[in-house]
């Protein structure tokens, strides 16, 4: 068993964003700017939100932290979203989600400029990349086939079976692991909460990509031997024997399932710093775009 190290990779990943945007900016450009939008205090979200900013230091772009109080409206916030989308100084942002309940995500991802839109979650971009267009691809599905890539898994002819069909994670990883592209070119099924005989169908997986929020669900027993595991959920539970108070599970129970795996992605350090890093990949390419 051989352990997908989305930290490791990420890492190498950011050094060779770090000289892509060392050369840009020697030769009189600005850096790359990326903003990020928080509505509310979410704990994971601020979390998440605060490692992006880092993340955004370590490579030499600019970044913004622009914080709303959940109880701004609907129209408020389109009006920021068409302030951040004609700023001239912006390359790229994100809100990120989940947004409060009376806010429609849908709107709000779609008023989004596709030229700023560095998440990959508006209509036109998943729609490029569903033709395979150029296009800034969804941050996780992305990171995923970086991460395959990084360890010359072969994904060609093979079974792939993707439980969770969101629009930020199951949906597009199960249209990129189907493309023509390699990564890719796997016979993909796609499951969700209506699937009937979702043990059978796990088990014919040899590549088994899991994005459900509900910790340790897969277990050694439910997996084919041999078969290379994504593990894409990430929820804090409850540990009162932790400094922090929780612990972040995966949806994979990663001590009986590393058993039975060729590959596995640990949570923490797997897919999580992978979808990070393709933020700044996407924010880089919107930069170097508009020049
Ligand atoms: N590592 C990273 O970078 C990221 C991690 N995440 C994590 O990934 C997890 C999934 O998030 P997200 O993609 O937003 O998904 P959602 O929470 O939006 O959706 C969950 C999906 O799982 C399906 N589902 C729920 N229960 C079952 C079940 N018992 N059997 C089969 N399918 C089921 C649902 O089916 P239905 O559609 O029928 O309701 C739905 O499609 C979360 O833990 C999240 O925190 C998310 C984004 C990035
Ligand atoms: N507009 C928007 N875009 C997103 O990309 C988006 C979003 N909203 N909402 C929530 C999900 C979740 N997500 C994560 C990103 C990084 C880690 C990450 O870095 N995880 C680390 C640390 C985990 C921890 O300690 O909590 C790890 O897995 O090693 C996790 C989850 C992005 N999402």
């Amino acid at each position: 068993m051989r352990i997908l190290d989305g930290k490791k990779t990420a890492e190498q990943v950011r050094q060779e964003i770090k000289k892509e945007v060392a050369t840009w900016v020697d030769k009189g450009n600005r850096p790359p700017h990326l903003a990020a939008v928080l509505v509310g205090d979410n704990g994971a979200s601020q979390t998440y939100v605060n490692a992006k900013i880092k993340d955004c230091e370590e490579v030499g772009f600019k970044s913004s932290l622009i914080k709303l109080s959940d109880t701004i409206t609907e129209k408020e916030l389109l009006e920021k979203i068409d302030e951040l989308n004609s700023d001239e100084s912006l390359d790229g942002y994100i809100v990120q989600l989940p947004l409060p309940k009376h806010i429609n995500e849908k709107k709000i991802t779609q008023a989004i400029s596709p030229t700023k839109d560095v998440d990959g979650f508006h209509p036109e971009n998943l729609g490029k990349m569903v033709l395979n267009l150029p296009t800034f691809l969804p941050a996780t599905p992305y990171g995923i086939m970086q991460l395959l890539e990084y360890y010359s898994i072969d994904t060609s002819g093979k079974n792939c079976v993707v439980v969770g069909r969101s629009n930020i994670v199951g949906t597009p990883v199960s249209i990129l692991m189907s493309r023509n592209n390699d990564p890719g070119n796997a016979t993909v099924t796609l499951a969700h909460s209506r699937t009937q005989n979702l043990e059978a169908l796990i088990k014919t997986a040899d590549i088994l990509i899991v994005a459900l929020g509900k910790p340790d669900f897969i277990k050694g027993d439910m997996v084919k031997e041999g078969a290379v595991i994504i593990d894409v959920g990430i929820t804090r539970v409850t540990d009162s024997s932790r400094k922090k108070g929780y612990r972040v599970a995966g949806d994979v129970h990663f001590e009986s399932v590393k058993k039975k795996a060729s590959f596995i992605t640990p949570v923490p350090g797997g897919v999580g710093p992978m979808t990070r890093v393709s933020l700044l990949k996407n924010t880089l390419l919107a930069c170097k775009r508009k020049a």
